[in-house]
């Protein structure tokens, strides 16, 4: 398991008015990937975003690796963290929420619609099982869901893949509605609808500052070379550390301000004990917020965090302590696995599923292959010309001597095909054919099941059907087959001859491997039996094939 580094990204906001109306000093500037403090100090971090950087360069800069390495499969974790009206929400999600109902990413947005957007355009290229999003927010200590009506509150599981190691540990909230999503809009949608159930509130630092750390949670199933991996990519905004004094906090927002104080706390002291990798004991399980990020931080995850600081002079102390946790963090070591789910029956059936679907396809392609369109064209040409001559020569001969009706004839040939198509489990989805169009249909069938036909099987069905005389007849058309033209033409005036009969004529009905016959409709005294055409058979032997009749 190859362990590496939390990757840290600073954000420095330029002043606001607030800070501005008490100074105009900038103590804390950006250069390359280097925090320059008043004092003259510099801090290294992997990224450093000045007061000019826009959200686009952010998002190219950052976004575009973590959607990389979430789409190969590895889960992946980004976090926003710093003292209150830093930017994270700024940096995170959209200033204005009406103008995420557009199509188009507005240019103000931060990183979670740009991530969503470039995901989705990504998926077009793996093989997704299922995409599901989730939005928490924990609030006073409890994980509340935001994608629910009642924002109702759900509890943390976790799945040990191995008890032996800690960083196996996977944090899972199945309480929580995992909502499917199709499209960049429909998960966008989400995060926005989510956002305006979260707990936000004026403060005299932020208008609208977030009095919760939110989760929205990306889960992405896809097959790699016939697993599945399972990641997800976790998208965290954190509640900002603030002062009782600065942020003017009082009765609900003074609660509010302690439990966001003490999940920051904790998280501190998490990030803390794991950047200094000596082996004690990371107590995740003493705030909420790290129960839901034990996976992230130190665990499973890549991971990258953003710390939000002002530039302003009136916030420097904040702006200290930021960098500081944000240097600590550059240390921890994270264990990024892929989660591959192997062998079990969740991963059978998907290939079952996905056999079946590719064998549907491969003898859907092979039979409009064979019959390309339901014109008279495909059978110019058809694929075994003899066979399909020889099978509508003794098709013709009896329907011009009327020794057989032609619907009788025609039902002994369905019969046959529909045996043919049933032994051989086809679907063909045909249904309610036009009547003029069935007797194309039976013979482009035909030709259809002569091509999957063994030769000798054929010809050894047909003459079965047949009595000795005509079996005789049969056998000759097989050795002098007709050319492909003559055939066109037979076909044509036996077509015609049909269409006076269009109301005796049975369609076939095949669909999901059933096979209807549509009741003839012909008068049963018009039926001559068979054994009446034997007899006749067998005073007029020998016969030969009679002319073609034209109209
Ligand atoms: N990089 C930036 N450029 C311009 N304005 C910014 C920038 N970052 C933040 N701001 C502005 O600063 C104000 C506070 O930002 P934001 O709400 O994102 O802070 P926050 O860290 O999420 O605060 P809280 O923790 O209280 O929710 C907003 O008005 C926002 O538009």
């Amino acid at each position: 398991m190859s362990q590496q580094n939390i990757t840290v990204a600073i954000r420095i906001r330029p002043p606001l008015k607030n800070e501005l109306e008490k100074t105009s000093e900038i103590v804390v500037k950006g250069e390359q990937n280097k925090v320059i403090l008043d004092n003259l100090d510099s801090l290294e971090f992997d990224y450093v975003f000045d007061q000019q950087s826009s959200q686009q360069y952010v998002f190219d800069t950052i976004g575009i690796n973590i959607i990389e390495s979430f789409i190969s499969g590895f889960s992946t974790s980004l976090l926003a963290f710093g003292q209150t009206s830093s930017g994270k929400t700024h940096t995170l999600g959209l200033p204005d929420i009406a103008l995420c109902k557009q199509q188009e990413i507005p240019e103000n947005s931060g990183l979670i619609p740009r991530l969503i957007n470039l995901l989705f355009q990504k998926t077009q290229q793996i093989s997704v099982k299922s995409l599901k999003v989730t939005y928490l927010e924990v609030y006073n200590e409890q994980i509340r869901d935001l994608l629910s009506p009642q924002q109702q509150q759900v509890q943390i599981k976790e799945i040990l893949s191995n008890a032996s190691c800690n960083k196996m540990i996977q944090i899972t909230t199945p309480q929580a509605n995992h909502l499917q999503v199709q499209t960049a809009e429909e998960a966008i949608s989400c995060f926005v609808n989510g956002g305006i159930n979260r707990a936000t509130a004026a403060t005299k630092m932020n208008s609208q500052s977030s009095r919760s750390h939110a989760l929205f949670t990306i889960y992405l199933e896809q097959i790699q070379n016939g697993s599945i991996v399972k990641s997800k990519l976790n998208l965290v905004d954190l509640a900002g550390s603030e002062r009782q004094s600065k942020a003017g906090a009082q009765g609900v927002q003074f609660k509010e301000m302690i439990s966001i104080n003490q999940g920051l706390l904790t998280l501190g002291n998490v990030i803390k004990i794991l950047s200094e990798n000596n082996g004690a004991h990371v107590p995740y399980r003493d705030s909420k917020l790290t129960r839901l990020l034990q996976d992230s931080i130190g665990g499973l995850s890549k991971c990258v965090f953003v710390a939000c600081v002002s530039s302003s002079a009136y916030n420097s102390e904040e702006s200290m302590a930021t960098l500081k946790y944000a240097a600590r963090a550059r240390n921890i070591k994270n264990c990024p696995v892929k989660i591959i789910q192997e062998n079990n029956d969740d991963v059978i059936q998907n290939l079952m599923i996905e056999n079946r679907m590719l064998k549907e396809q491969l003898e859907q392609a092979s039979f409009q292959q064979i019959m390309p369109s339901p014109t008279l064209s495909s059978v110019h040409n058809p694929p075994n010309s003899e066979l399909l001559s020889a099978v509508e020569q003794v098709s013709m001969r009896y329907a011009l001597n009327n020794e057989y009706q032609p619907a009788q004839l025609l039902d002994q040939f369905q019969s046959y095909i529909c045996n043919q198509i049933l032994s051989r489990n086809l679907q063909l989805s045909v249904t309610e054919e036009p009547q003029s169009q069935s007797l194309q249909l039976l013979l482009k069938t035909c030709a259809f099941l002569i091509r999957q036909t063994d030769k000798s099987q054929i010809q050894q069905t047909m003459c079965d059907q047949l009595d000795v005389e005509e079996q005789m007849l049969f056998n000759q058309s097989m050795i002098q087959p007709p050319s492909v033209q003559q055939l066109a033409n037979k076909l044509k005036t036996l077509e015609e001859y049909y269409q006076n009969v269009e109301n005796q004529t049975p369609k076939i009905r095949v669909k999901s491997g059933q096979v209807k016959l549509r009741e003839i409709k012909y008068s049963p005294k018009e039926i001559v039996p068979k054994e009446k055409v034997v007899k006749q058979n067998q005073i007029n032997s020998p016969k030969v094939l009679p002319a073609v009749k034209r109209k």
